[in-house]
């Protein structure tokens, strides 16, 4: 028997000066599941996903989180079931390395509670989980902008959610530390529901997938039912191969684009 959804987004829509940018979205995740959200960009990922983390209010539909509402929930009760990793910049610039990795703690904290020596050992683990504990003393606003995203992620790990949402968290990375945040997400076991650009690392680590195209669903299921040549060229316009890899049995892409003979 399958796990229960941990998350179910049901109906979700969200229109800007009524034009749709997100329309109708159901999706789910079960508890361990590792599911990918692809779409082209301005397809409506980080509208979708900020429905969710409930930054952004749904113009229809409802976001349920262990079977409840979370405009129900309280921010601090969500905090502690979802963390989150936004793609718009850390307002926390100025902050060092260490303190950023420490809000992740807050929503575990009584009122005005002190960082306790746990959340520094947690906060310690979290950085080095994502290959940054150099950078604990580190002005955030001196990384490099994948050391930033290594950081911000290991806050939301600090956060301990159960739950954890990322928008494009490979953005910014090299190939090596793209594989080991993923296989970090893998290795955790972290519920995650993930918004990614990169088709391949779709395919190779989630368990599945939602395309999205002009904010409506276009595809969903397993990497190798979303990730076929005819979705990948009616959806982004561009011509590919997909084969079976020989080593993992997942898709493996090859693109073909149209200066190619
Ligand atoms: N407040 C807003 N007012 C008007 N249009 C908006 C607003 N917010 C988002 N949009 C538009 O909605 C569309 C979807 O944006 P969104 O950021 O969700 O796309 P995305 O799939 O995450 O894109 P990308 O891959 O480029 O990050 C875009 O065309 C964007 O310009």
């Amino acid at each position: 028997m399958s796990a229960p959804a941990l998350l179910q987004a049901q109906g979700l829509s969200w229109q800007a000066a009524a034009v749709h940018i997100v329309q109708d979205i159901h999706l789910h995740v079960r508890a361990g599941e590792l599911v990918g959200l692809l779409g082209p960009n301005g397809s409506g990922k980080s509208t979708l996903l900020r429905m969710i983390w409930r930054t952004l209010r749904p113009s229809a539909g409802r976001v349920l989180r262990g079977g409840r509402d979370v405009w129900q929930a309280s921010a601090r009760d969500n905090a502690r079931h979802m963390a989150v990793l936004a793609q718009e910049g850390a307002l926390e610039f100025d902050l060092c390395v260490r303190d950023v990795v420490l809000m992740g703690r807050t929503p575990h904290h009584k009122a005005f509670a002190r960082d306790s020596a746990e959340d520094y050992a947690i906060a310690a683990q979290a950085l080095a989980q994502v290959d940054a504990a150099h950078l604990a003393g580190r002005r955030l606003a001196t990384l490099s902008g994948g050391e930033r995203q290594r950081v911000l992620m290991a806050r939301a790990l600090a956060q301990q959610a159960p739950l954890l949402l990322l928008d494009e968290p490979t953005n910014h990375l090299d190939v090596r530390h793209q594989f080991e945040l993923m296989n970090l997400v893998r290795r955790l076991g972290l519920t995650t529901l993930a918004a990614l650009h990169e088709l391949q690392l779709a395919a190779h680590y989630c368990d599945r997938l939602y395309l999205l195209q002009g904010g409506r669903l276009a595809a969903q299921g397993t990497p190798a039912e979303v990730l076929t040549p005819g979705h990948i060229a009616s959806v982004y316009g561009v011509r590919a191969l997909v084969t079976p890899s020989r080593h993992t049995g997942r898709p493996m892409i090859e693109y073909l684009p149209d200066d190619m003979p």
